[in-house]
């Protein structure tokens, strides 16, 4: 049935979800044909094109039409706000956005945190502000690139928004999660017009996808 699934232009996430995404797609019987992460950026395998992008950037390919298909994290969808279809759960990059600072803030609430203007750090300022919002708060949203932790920790800012996963990061630099925001994991997402246009294909994908994750991984005991 994967072949049915050819012609299809994939859009992949460099960084920590490619090994995932990699055995995933080959378990699928839809690999991708490089070992690990290559320098190149575009190329074909078995009748179907592979683009590596940085997660951030996927759903723009996908939502342009560049890409049919492309994986990204939910953190990613949320901020995002581009128009691609969420076709469905990869269950991979478990992790989850979060509210989170000094241990010492922890039970206040938001309003106590900041002494004055609630300042909140974050690489997700569109979602930051939704989740204050809902609580009628309305904080300076710093937007910073990575090592978001940072920022709590020499007084930039009274709390973060940010992904949590063993929550060594936190727990290192002297933070707590405060409150779960959203779960995580990687999504499949389409571009609208390929929906229609390749619904075939891409339908074959995500049932080859879901026999491979419906197939449980070999117990180690025997
Ligand atoms: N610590 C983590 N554990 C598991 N999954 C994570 C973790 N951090 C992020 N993720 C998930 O993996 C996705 C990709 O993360 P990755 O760090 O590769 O990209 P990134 O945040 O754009 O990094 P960079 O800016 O360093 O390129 C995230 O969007 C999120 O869904
Ligand atoms: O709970 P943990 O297992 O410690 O993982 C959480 C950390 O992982 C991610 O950072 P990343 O490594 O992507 O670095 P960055 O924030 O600088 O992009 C995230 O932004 C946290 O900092």
């Amino acid at each position: 049935m994967v072949d049915a699934a050819r012609g299809l232009t994939i859009a992949v996430p460099k960084g920590r979800l490619f090994s995932e995404v990699g055995e995933l797609f080959a378990r699928a019987g839809c690999p991708l044909g490089v070992a690990e992460e290559p320098r190149r950026l575009v190329w074909e395998h078995e009748g179907r094109r592979f683009l590596l992008a940085k997660p951030v950037d996927i759903p723009v390919y996908v939502r342009y039409g560049v890409a049919d298909v492309g994986i990204v994290g939910k953190d990613v969808l949320l901020e995002a706000g581009e128009d691609v279809y969420e076709l469905f759960d990869l269950g991979i990059g478990a992790c989850r956005l979060v509210v989170a600072g000094r241990k010492e803030g922890r039970g206040r609430t938001y309003r106590e945190v900041g002494p004055q203007a609630l300042r909140v750090a974050t690489k997700y300022p569109r979602v930051a502000r939704e989740f204050f919002a809902s609580r009628g708060l309305y904080p300076d949203v710093i937007a910073l690139s990575g090592s978001i932790e940072l920022a709590p920790v020499v007084g930039l800012a009274d709390l973060i928004v940010d992904i949590v996963a063993t929550g060594r990061t936190l727990r290192e630099n002297g933070l707590e999660e405060y409150e779960t925001i959203a779960p995580v994991t990687a999504r499949l997402v389409a571009n609208r017009a390929s929906l229609r246009l390749k619904d075939e294909a891409i339908a074959a994908l995500t049932a080859c996808l879901e026999a491979a994750l419906s197939v449980r991984p070999p117990d180690p005991e025997g």
